[in-house]
């Protein structure tokens, strides 16, 4: 198995128009993988504009419009894409999904978000996706030719136990299709990664859409990658940008090496009864 592979994150201008919305992905898909990406990702909601209010018409079903399309570019690029996500329709629920597919276009993984995004912080931002959608059940990870992998859902990475669970599965690296917000954008995104990385020794990468000032929901940007050590490999503003990023997995082998938290937990004492 390669220990290398470049990275592309595509932090995606996501507008009204799902047409455009598909077109300017795949447009992008392609250009990170002439730009030697093996694994490409895209933002949470790349088919729509983040908000209750946009899911219902903007769903899909699975496969349909989007995933085709996503299909389509990861066999033609020849890459495993992790296809952000899209509000799907299924059986008269709504869930805000994740799909990824392989280097032949076929769909290899499917994660519904777990945790739904229900904050209300006074004066500054409520949101409240369990208005309309449900949460899924299940854990998300697929084998690539480098690694295996774990997908969370943007507020999925405020919850360590579901990265401690994707490292205790072997994942070496973590996605997070999100899009936080101008409130706690600033205040926990980077260090919510480099928490989730430095806990898990592992690497973590988040991809934002662009920031949209006049979007009802405005996101934060700033798509990155931390490694095992804790570090920020790459990140970026707010505009929309295709971020390459090369990742060296032997990095996870010295830093649980020089730091081996994994044989040193005490796991015989952390079955605590909650209070
Ligand atoms: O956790 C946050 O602050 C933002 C989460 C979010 O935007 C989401 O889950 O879509």
């Amino acid at each position: 198995m390669a220990t290398s592979f470049r990275l592309g994150l595509i932090q995606l201008a996501v507008g009204a128009s799902k047409a455009d919305n598909i077109s300017r992905a795949v447009r992008s898909i392609k250009e990170a993988a002439s730009g030697g990406a093996k694994i490409v990702a895209l933002p949470e909601c790349f088919n729509s504009p983040y908000g209750t209010s946009y899911f219902p018409e903007y769903a899909e079903k699975i496969p349909g419009e989007s995933t085709n399309a996503l299909a389509a570019a990861a066999k033609e690029s020849k890459v495993f894409l992790v296809g952000g996500s899209i509000p799907e329709e299924d059986g008269g629920k709504f869930y805000n999904t994740c799909t990824v597919f392989n280097p032949a276009g076929e769909m290899v993984a499917k994660h519904r978000k777990i945790h739904l995004f229900d904050i209300d912080v006074p004066g500054k931002i409520r949101f409240q996706e369990s208005e309309i959608l449900s949460p899924g059940n299940s854990f998300t990870t697929f084998e690539t030719s480098f690694c295996k992998i774990g997908i969370g859902i943007c507020y999925d990475i405020r919850f360590a136990e579901l990265a401690q669970i994707y490292a205790k599965m072997g994942c070496k690296l973590i996605i997070y299709p999100g899009a936080f917000n101008m409130t706690t954008g600033p205040a926990h995104w980077e260090i919510l990664q480099r928490a989730r990385a430095l806990d898990n020794q592992l690497f973590v990468a988040t991809v934002s859409p662009a920031r949209d000032e006049k979007a009802t929901y405005v996101a934060w940007g700033h798509s990155t990658v931390v490694d095992p050590w804790g570090s920020v490999v790459e990140t970026t503003e707010h505009e929309e940008k295709i971020l390459l990023v090369d990742i060296d997995l032997n990095k996870m082998e010295e830093v649980r090496t020089s730091i081996p938290l994994t044989v040193q937990r005490r796991k015989d004492m952390y079955d605590v009864k909650e209070v």
